[in-house]
């Protein structure tokens, strides 16, 4: 069955189930198809061709509207965040080049003049108390047809738009649906942007069993005040985030289980769990399960998860990302983290000389080159090991700066680090940069430096010294990128203005 049609079951069911829940207004299953059934009907009044539809607009429930309806008229869907900046929007259109654009938010002038081609569409032009519509999904996306299209965030160059398969995407929603905790009436929060694959984490389990997204706006996710008042006043079941956006959370003393008893579901991805927020998180929730998952956008969202516990805290200097899906097979190849099967995207759409690079087949099966170290155990358990584009030669050594960054991080006053290399115009390492997120602070300088070696000293005893950083810097706060993952780009950036 196609996951539309699944959608469409539940809404068929139980018509005034909520959907999805807003700040200021909550959507039903049947105005979910109201809304997708009035905008596919503007999709089909124009003749278009078989490419993919842009969807600009934020985390709301009109733009989730308009990512199905792209889907039931057999398009597959480009998210695209409306805080995107003009470039990068411009860049991923003429890539795209979309059959369409769907707009759901007002438009500034250049966004304007760059869609020119484009469908509104927004609340107040929908009307929403119409009773359930009959839909037709003979057209809907199935099979190997692409579901959507989401840009990476493209370190160099032109961003690569990771194209996912309907099927891609039923392989992980049973996974998320079978393998983790199953939740009555599951009220999910929906945190992460539309336009970064965390959000399918969300999305797909919750409508395919009828749970409701909580939707966190932008203003709520950047502003505390709004973030806890939301938080204050919701029930949530099931957490997705990225580490880095639960750390933020667990500034508040509101955010335990006394305050909110119904969370018992954490799932992480996008970036290293590291222990210490994993023993935070634990303390303040001693009953929630705790899932660490793993996964690139190329492979669907995540393809291997393990449960977080006690005994695996003690057990491990750095948290495992877990056992494959069923479905998927993983291997690691020099030392990289081979992915192979089911979840493994269609490629990089209409780019065959990047799709050739990363993706190849083993035995026939599809296969990804996922640039990350790991190794896996004689169970199959799989440990990362840090980004192959993160290991440097320094002095002549071969260094894993994510190795460096796991035992900084299991020190006393240390909430996390990045370690970045300095490099010469030669593109020679010259220095690594250590940052360091604490609540530290220093009278002056001396003090600061005092610090340091003591840092060092405990450092010395679990890295090489060829590995130790050459400086050393304090921050409050790490600086976070749109997808609430740290943004290493804007500390290197905090380095030359430092010096
Ligand atoms: N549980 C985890 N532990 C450690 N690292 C993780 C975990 N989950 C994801 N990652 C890291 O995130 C990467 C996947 O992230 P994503 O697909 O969002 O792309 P990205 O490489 O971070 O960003 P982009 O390609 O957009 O620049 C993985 O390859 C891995 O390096």
């Amino acid at each position: 069955m196609k996951l539309l049609e699944q959608i469409f079951e539940i809404a068929n069911k139980n018509p005034d189930l909520i959907v999805l829940a807003e700040r200021e207004q909550k959507f039903t299953y049947r105005q979910l198809f109201v809304a997708v059934s009035e905008i596919s009907k503007q999709i089909k009044e124009r003749t278009l061709v078989n490419r993919p539809i842009l969807i600009f607009g934020k985390n709301d429930f009109i733009s989730l509207a308009a990512m199905l309806a792209a889907n039931l008229t057999g398009h597959a869907y480009i998210p695209v965040d409306a805080h995107t900046p003009f470039e990068r929007t411009e860049m991923i259109n003429s890539a795209a080049k979309p059959a369409v654009v769907i707009t759901t938010v007002k438009l500034s002038e250049d966004f304007s003049a760059l869609f020119t081609d484009r469908i509104s569409v927004n609340l107040n032009t929908l009307s929403l108390d119409e009773k359930l519509p009959e839909l037709d999904f003979s057209q809907a996306v199935s099979g190997t047809d692409s579901n959507y299209i989401i840009y990476t965030s493209g370190t160099t160059g032109v961003p690569k738009g990771v194209e996912v398969s309907h099927d891609n995407l039923v392989t992980f929603t049973n996974w998320m649906n079978n393998d983790f905790n199953k939740i009555e009436n599951n009220q999910i929060l929906s945190q992460a942007l539309y336009s970064f694959d965390l959000s399918i984490f969300s999305l797909y389990p919750s409508l395919t069993t009828g749970g409701t997204l909580v939707s966190l706006s932008r203003d709520e996710t950047t502003n505390f005040k709004l973030l806890f008042e939301r938080l204050n006043s919701t029930v949530i079941n099931t957490w997705i985030s990225t580490p880095s956006f639960v750390d933020i959370c667990l500034l508040d003393p509101s955010f335990t289980e006394k305050e909110h008893p119904n969370l018992v579901q954490f799932i992480f991805c996008g970036e290293e769990l590291t222990k210490k927020t994993a023993e935070k998180l634990l303390t303040a929730f001693p009953s929630a399960t705790i899932y660490n998952t793993y996964g690139p956008t190329e492979a669907t969202g995540a393809i291997s998860s393990i449960k977080v516990t006690e005994k695996l805290l003690t057990e491990n200097d750095r948290l495992p990302i877990g056992f494959a899906k069923s479905g998927v097979e993983l291997k690691i190849m020099d030392g990289e983290i081979i992915i192979i099967g089911d979840s493994v995207a269609k490629g990089y759409f209409e780019n065959p000389e990047k799709t050739a690079q990363a993706f190849f087949t083993v035995d026939g099966k599809p296969a990804y080159h996922t640039g990350d170290a790991g190794s896996l155990t004689d169970e199959g358990m799989l440990r990362y090991q840090g980004r192959i584009d993160f290991q440097v030669k320094f002095n002549g050594f071969r260094i894993e700066l994510q190795d460096i960054e796991a035992n900084i991080q299991n020190l006393k006053d240390i909430e996390k680090s990045v370690v970045l290399p300095k490099t010469n115009d030669q593109h020679k390492v010259t220095a690594l940069i250590a940052y360091l997120e604490s609540d530290k602070t220093f009278a002056d300088r001396a003090e600061e430096r005092a610090f340091t070696k003591q840092l060092k000293a405990e450092l010395s005893k679990t890295i090489m010294d060829y590995m130790m950083p050459t400086k050393f810097i304090y921050l409050k706060k790490f600086p976070l990128n749109q997808n609430g993952k740290v943004d290493r780009k804007a500390l290197a950036q905090k380095e030359r203005g430092d010096n």
